[in-house]
């Protein structure tokens, strides 16, 4: 997968360089390039901001400096681009909530492409500009105001990239996560490893049992219950298909 981060903060990006994230880029996995915004600029402080019209708080990105930052990323396409070209992500807290399931969908891309909004954000028509060429989603990570599209950047690339086959290198673990699609989004059940008791507190008998039968309706019946008390919207999605009489009980 090819990567391509535009932003006036390169070193922001830096963290990309580390551990699995790290590894999968010397293993050739990932293809990380960080663009600074700024190249495309003309003048001689380098601007890319100005003043919103209409008023109001705060500068808004200019347009130029992307359009043509952006112009030239797509230029420069890797080799298994998709004919519709990239997706490009914006992080914006008027954006989708980031889910799983799109973390899912952009992990199938060869070709990502994300734009860094700093400010109050970029121009709305650069948006509206490159839906008319690529896939665009604008993408929040909660409903929560960060300064820029960095750190989101950060978390959906590591939620995306431990998707690629390879960078994990325990892929059946993937499944048995929180909001794996493999276990109908629900929340993962607890865990526990060895002492067996600990201050007092001890490890549910039937993880000890050897009945691996039970063991697993434990954990779908503590991952619902988990899922019903916690997050009831997650719960609410669960396809009926996909539940037996047991699970329709906790
Ligand atoms: O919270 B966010 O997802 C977010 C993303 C981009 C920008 C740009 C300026 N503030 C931002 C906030």
């Amino acid at each position: 997968m090819r990567l391509d981060v535009v932003t006036i903060f390169g070193e922001y990006l830096q963290p990309l360089q580390l551990s699995l994230i790290g590894k999968a880029q010397a293993q050739g996995l990932l293809d990380v390039r960080v663009r600074d915004l700024r190249e495309h600029t003309h003048d001689r402080h380098r601007t890319v901001d100005d003043t919103p019209y209409g008023g109001g708080a705060g500068l808004l990105m200019k347009p130029e400096p992307w359009g043509e930052a952006l112009d030239a990323v797509l230029a420069d396409p890797p080799e298994d681009a998709d004919p519709r070209g990239p997706v490009l992500v914006v992080p914006s807290p008027v954006g989708e909530v980031f889910t799983q399931r799109a973390a899912v969908e952009l992990a199938a891309e060869p070709w990502l492409v994300f734009a860094c909004g700093r400010y109050e954000g970029i121009d709305a028509r650069v948006v509206e500009h490159y839906r008319t060429r690529v896939r665009v989603r604008e993408v929040s990570l909660g409903d929560y105001v960060l300064n820029g599209g960095e750190v989101a950047v950060l978390a959906i690339t590591e939620a995306v990239a431990r998707l690629l086959p390879g960078v994990i290198g325990n892929a059946a673990s993937l499944t048995e996560e929180s909001h794996a699609p493999e276990h109908d989004g629900l929340l993962e059940h607890p865990a526990y490893t060895k002492p067996a008791s600990w201050r007092g507190l001890d490890v549910p008998a039937v993880l000890a049992g050897g009945n691996h039968a039970a063991v697993e309706r434990w954990r779908r019946d503590e991952a619902l219950r988990r899922t019903a008390t916690r997050r009831p919207d997650v719960l609410a999605r669960l396809d009926p298909e996909r539940c037996d009489a047991r699970d329709l009980a906790v």
